[in-house]
Order: structure tokens, then C-alpha cells, then sequence
């Protein structure tokens, strides 16, 4: 047998075969899970002004210094400032300026009163507005107060180039009166299964039929990593219906063809012979298990991922040669699956292929340790929803005891399992 592509070169030669997209503007409201094209620095200070933390009265915290509920300070009220004006006048010794919360603070005052601790008390400020306030007890400079830049001073980088956007940075650009980014544009990836023997989810199962899942696992790990997926859908094993699906995906301006199964050296698998005939197959079959069956190339001009069909194989495949691809397209500043190290609880084996197998990951009390998840054949599924982990063996190991030392893929670190 000819000596199989290693996982790492193929991983490069997949990577040197694809671009980074372009960029566009875009406005921040559609912005969730997009990848920024530039880093952002702010200009801004937050909160740009010193303000109020509380509903109560700006004074200078010296007048209150010696307040007490038996000895009220008395302080005369000079003015009121509602969130969203901009105080004229000064707070001197001996006053004080009603003030609501988010308002700015005026000049002169350093601290606020809650009103709780003044004689207007728990029935809050209301109109009109009394002349004169008492406050039952000390309070410092700097209470009820958040002082200007004290999230975030001018000067920051918020964030780098290739960060994706979640729900609290979009609400921290539009704080900073930021309405639109530029980032990456999303990756284009049609979907191609093909089987004989697939039948649509919605319908019933028929004698030697199965249903299609690998459309459905593929597009949902794809979309969830930024990808908008442009078709899906699947074709039998029939040379003519899967050349010309692939030809309309082509056509239709894509960035990435992914093929699911008829990949093998079955009488019926034609997506080698397809691949070959219209673009380039760079490469065939990679040392690892599962997934070896891999294609990579060119349909016309299309990058072409040709995935097995096993569905637990099309799987690991899709992580570990196709996103890689995706976050180059999308502008990630990284593009592979972190790993772990983590301790074996059990012995496990595998044929000397480079072997991601299903695993379980733990953590007891600060360390990792990892066994496997239950049968490993690439058609189980149902295993692969119980394992939150992928166990990486090596090439050429074909055993290792319980306690070694292995390196583990979590996986959905960021939703956790529940
Ligand atoms: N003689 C050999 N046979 C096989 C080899 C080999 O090296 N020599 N490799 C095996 C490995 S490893 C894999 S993986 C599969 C890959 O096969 P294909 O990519 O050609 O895929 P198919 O043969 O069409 O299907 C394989 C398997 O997957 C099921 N399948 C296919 N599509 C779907 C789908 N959309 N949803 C769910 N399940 C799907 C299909 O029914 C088959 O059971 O080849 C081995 N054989
Ligand atoms: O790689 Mo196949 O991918 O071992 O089932
Ligand atoms: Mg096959």
C-alpha cells in the first residue's frame, strides 16, 4: 500500500489552497458571530463622564462628615439633574444638587446621598423638589459615584483582528458609538451527500435505506463556525446527478464544494473520478482513522473537501480539514481545534492510523483524564452525542496503558454537554 498522507500535511496543503475572503461593512445590529476585519481601539473613554451611581443628592463629601440621625447635616438644594442634562452650575460647600442615576456629576461635588439616607428616605425623589435636604449620615468622596474611564480608558484595543463578535461586544461597540464594522465576509459552502441509500429525514425508512444525517450534522457544525451554507441536499450514486449538482454549486459563486461518501474504492463511488475529470484531485486518503478515505481538490475552480460517508468519519474529517479551512476564509487568527492534555483511564488501542476516538473528559480536582466514550465504529452516532471529547492517538501507536499522558480535542467546549 502506498504510504498515506500524514494528517498535518494534509491539513497544510488544504490551508495553502484556500484564501482569506474579503471584507465589507456591515452594521453591528448583524454582527453576532462575524470576525473582524481590523482590531478596534477606542477613542473614548467609558462612562465618558463621571456620573451618578444612585438616585440622591451631589454634595462634597466633607459637609457630611459629621452627620448622624441625631444630628442631621442640612444642606440647601440648589438645582436637579436628570440623566441626560449637562449641569451649569457648582455645587458648594453647604449644598447640594438633587441627582438621578447616570446623570453627570457637577462641579464642585465629589461623592452622592443616596436618598435613602437622607429624610426624603425610601418615598423617593419626586416633585416638587423640597429647598432644603438632611443627611443622617457620612458619607466619602467617591461613593455613588463611577467615575469617568473607570471600564475603559481611550487608547484600549478592544479587540484583535479575526475576533468573533458575541452578544457583549456588540453591546460595548454601540456604547462607543461604534454603528458599523468591517469584517471578513462569510464563507460560502454548498453541501453535497450522496448514497443510493439516503432518504430524506421527513420520510419513513424503507428496506435497505437510511436516513441522510450527514447533511444535517455537517451544515449545523458549519454554520455554528460562521459559514453560510448556500445548498444541501443529496444525490444517489450516479455519476451524471452528482457531477452536475456539483457543477450547478459551482456555478453559483461558493467559496467551498463539500462532498459527503461515495469517496472509497466502492463500484458505485464516483466523487474521485468526478473531481479528477473536472478540476484536480490533490490528494487522496490520509493516515487516520476515522476519515482516511479524504479527497481534496478542485471542481472547476472550487476548493473541493470530498468527506466519507461514514457519518462519525465525516465528522472528525469536517473538524479537522474543514474548519481549519473555514477559519482561514473567515479571518480567524487561529485556525485548529485546541487540545489538552489529559490522563488515560483506561488502556486503549488502535490499528497505527492516527486515531481520534470518541471519548469522555473529566476533570478531578484540576487534572484532565479521559476514557473512551463506548464502540468506536465510524456509523455510531449515538456514541458521538455521548462523548465530549476527542481521544488523539498518534501514528504508529497502536496501544497505550491506563495513566499515559494522551492529547484530547474538547469538543463544544464553548456549550459544554447538558
Ligand atoms: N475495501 C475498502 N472498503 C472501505 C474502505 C477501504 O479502505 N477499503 N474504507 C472504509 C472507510 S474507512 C470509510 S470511512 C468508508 C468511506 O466510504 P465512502 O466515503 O465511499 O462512503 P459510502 O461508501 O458511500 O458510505 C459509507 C457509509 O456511510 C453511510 N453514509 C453515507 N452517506 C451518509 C449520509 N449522508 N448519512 C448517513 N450515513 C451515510 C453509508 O450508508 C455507508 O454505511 O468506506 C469504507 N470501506
Ligand atoms: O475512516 Mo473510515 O473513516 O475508518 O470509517
Ligand atoms: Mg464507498
Amino acid at each position: 500500500m502506498p504510504e498515506l498522507l500524514s494528517v498535518s500535511k494534509a491539513q497544510s496543503i488544504i490551508l495553502d489552497a484556500i484564501q482569506t475572503l474579503a471584507t465589507e461593512l456591515i452594521p453591528i445590529q448583524s454582527a453576532r458571530s462575524r470576525r473582524l476585519a481590523t482590531p478596534i481601539i477606542t477613542d473614548t473613554d467609558l462612562p465618558p463622564f463621571t456620573n451618578s451611581s444612585a438616585d440622591g443628592f451631589a454634595v462634597q463629601a466633607a459637609d457630611t462628615l459629621n452627620a448622624s440621625s441625631a444630628s442631621p447635616v442640612v444642606l440647601t438644594i440648589i438645582g436637579d439633574i436628570p440623566a441626560g442634562t449637562n449641569p451649569a452650575f457648582r455645587v458648594n460647600r453647604g449644598q447640594a444638587a438633587r441627582i438621578m442615576t447616570g446623570a453627570p456629576l457637577p462641579e464642585g461635588a465629589d461623592a452622592v446621598v443616596m436618598v435613602e439616607a437622607t429624610d426624603i428616605g425610601i418615598r423617593g425623589l419626586a416633585v416638587p423638589i423640597p429647598r432644603q435636604v438632611r443627611i443622617f449620615s457620612p458619607i466619602l468622596p467617591g461613593d455613588s459615584l463611577r467615575p469617568r474611564g473607570q471600564d475603559l480608558t481611550a487608547g484600549t484595543q478592544l479587540f484583535p483582528a479575526g475576533h468573533r463578535l458575541r452578544p457583549p461586544d456588540i453591546g460595548l461597540l454601540a456604547s462607543l458609538g461604534i454603528p458599523q464594522v468591517q469584517v471578513y465576509r462569510q464563507p460560502r459552502i454548498a453541501l453535497l451527500s450522496t448514497g443510493d441509500e439516503l432518504l430524506d429525514p421527513s420520510k419513513p425508512l424503507q428496506p435497505g435505506k437510511i436516513h441522510d444525517a450527514n447533511s444535517y450534522l455537517l451544515a449545523s457544525v458549519l454554520q455554528e463556525h460562521g459559514a453560510v451554507i448556500t445548498h444541501m441536499g443529496f444525490v444517489g450514486d450516479d455519476e451524471v446527478a452528482i457531477r452536475e449538482s456539483l457543477e450547478n454549486y459551482a456555478a453559483s459563486g461558493i467559496d467551498l464544494l463539500i462532498t459527503s461518501a461515495g469517496v472509497s474504492v466502492g463500484a458505485y463511488d464516483y466523487v474521485r473520478k468526478i473531481i479528477t475529470e473536472q478540476g484536480d484531485l490533490t490528494f487522496w486518503r490520509v493516515n487516520m482513522r476515522p476519515g482516511k478515505p479524504l479527497a481534496f481538490g478542485r471542481f472547476r475552480n472550487v476548493p473541493v473537501i470530498g468527506l466519507p460517508g461514514n457519518p462519525v468519519s465525516a465528522f472528525v474529517s469536517c473538524l479537522i480539514f474543514v474548519l481549519p479551512a473555514l477559519n482561514k476564509m473567515s479571518g480567524a487568527a487561529t485556525w485548529f481545534l485546541d487540545s489538552i492534555h489529559a490522563k488515560l483511564l483506561e488502556p486503549v488501542e488502535s490499528d497505527g492510523r492516527e486515531s481520534y476516538l470518541r471519548a469522555i473528559l473529566e476533570n478531578q480536582h484540576g487534572n484532565w483524564f479521559v476514557k473512551l466514550a463506548g464502540q468506536q465504529s465510524s456509523g455510531n452516532l449515538f456514541v458521538l452525542t455521548r462523548s465530549n471529547a476527542l481521544l488523539i492517538l498518534p501514528s504508529e501507536v497502536k496501544s497505550l496503558p491506563t495513566g499515559a499522558e494522551v492529547n484530547v480535542y474538547p469538543l463544544f467546549p464553548e456549550t459544554g454537554w447538558d
